[in-house]
């Protein structure tokens, strides 16, 4: 896989947010929130990277980044070796038109409801897509292809359901009806950014092995984004895929979803395993493995590593040294010290438990 032209290459990626300051905000320089910080990745064709991590450590904004949703405030992002706003801003010798390349990354959201035109039948709202991508083919055709898409994410019977609005329909079913009108763009990858968090717990699994056998049959690749461990490894383990944990906008773990789940390296990938009841039969309740239970402000971030100061492992050397990516194994990467046996990390000092006392407390 890694020897192959990426499909979509990310590099060094950077999306900061500046905050407007009000009327009677008198500070001189507004806050920038540190969405995502120095994030490289590559996705593969019929390649599947499952993203995970807390609320608001980058997710959506680094999955937006990467289909051309959202401009990088620095770093790049090519697609085929095109660099995405190169080709929008029309910089250099454009390749792969911007249409194109956003033609070929699709979304689906959380909620499937509101990217749907609540005025418009099913077959009207997915005949658009084909309109546009596909102007030759004739109006017959167009439903008919409608209608077997349908069919094929379990709809059926199709006519039934082409004549429906959206509220007619579930969220299960609003959701494969977005997933269908992605697929009718033809894309190389789709981001599905939470996909099945609105679902029915009953539903997700039957969601993912939809998109799972879609991804398949389509040679599609898929950014899967999810805040749940254990989802990202179903999905991304089903495929052979790669899981990346993100805090704090850095992505600090990748490798192959197995590895990821069994073998973790990264002390935060190893708290969110201990977080995911699933994935963590025997815990039982007992303590975090964490220092100090509080997520920094992406405003304001830690010096060094960023996950220092919860970090159990942390030292000195964590505080002051921003950690270089380490090669594991093979497509398995991660952003921590303790990966070089050799690092002056090992003779730095300790950090204290700074939150030894209140999980003492919790506990009695
Ligand atoms: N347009 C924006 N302007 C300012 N800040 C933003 C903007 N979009 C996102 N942020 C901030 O960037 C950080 C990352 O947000 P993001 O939505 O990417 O995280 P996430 O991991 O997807 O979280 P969640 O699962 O809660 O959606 C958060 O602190 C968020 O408040």
């Amino acid at each position: 896989m890694s020897s192959e032209e990426p499909l979509l290459s990310m590099e060094d990626v950077e999306v900061h947010f500046e905050e407007s300051t009000g009327l009677f905000d008198f500070r001189s320089e507004p806050d920038v929130v540190r969405a995502v910080d120095g994030v490289s990745l590559d996705v593969f064709e019929q390649d599947v990277v499952a993203l995970v991590g807390e609320s608001g450590c980058g997710k959506t904004t680094l999955g937006k980044t990467a289909i051309g949703l959202q401009r990088p405030t620095g770093g790049s992002v090519s697609y085929r070796g095109q660099d995405i706003w190169n080709a929008r801003d029309g910089r250099g010798d454009v390749e792969i038109p911007f249409g194109d390349i956003r033609r070929s990354l699709q979304i689906i959201h959380q909620d499937p409801g509101s990217s749907l035109n609540p005025n418009r039948r099913v077959m009207k709202i997915l005949e658009v897509p084909l309109k546009r991508w596909q102007s030759q083919m004739s109006a017959g055709d167009r439903r008919r292809e409608v209608l077997s898409m349908l069919q094929e994410v379990g709809m059926s019977p199709p006519e039934d359901y082409a004549g429906r609005y959206p509220h007619q329909l579930s969220g299960g079913e609003k959701q494969r009806v977005a997933l269908v009108r992605a697929l009718l763009m033809d894309p190389d990858l789709i981001l599905a950014d939470e996909a099945i968090s609105a679902l029915d717990v009953s539903l997700r699994v039957e969601m993912m092995d939809l998109m799972l056998d879609l991804q398949k049959r389509y040679d599609t690749s898929f950014l899967f984004i999810s805040h749940d461990l254990s989802n990202a490894r179903y999905f991304a383990a089903h495929a052979g895929g790669r899981i990346g944990v993100m805090y704090l906008g850095q992505l600090v773990e990748v490798g192959p979803a197995e590895q990821i789940i069994n073998d973790p390296q990264h002390p935060y990938t190893k708290v969110l395993r201990w977080a995911t009841p699933d994935l963590n039969p025997g815990s039982g309740g007992g303590e975090p493995p964490v220092r100090k239970i509080d997520i920094p402000d992406p405003k304001n971030p830690p010096s060094g590593c960023r996950f220092h100061t919860r970090c159990p492992e942390a030292r000195e050397t964590c505080t002051k040294q921003i950690p270089p990516e380490y090669t594991y194994d093979e497509l398995h990467t991660v952003q921590c010290f303790r990966e070089d046996d050799t690092h002056e990390y090992w003779s730095s000092q300790q950090l204290e438990d700074t939150d030894a006392e209140l999980f003492k407390a919790a506990d009695d």
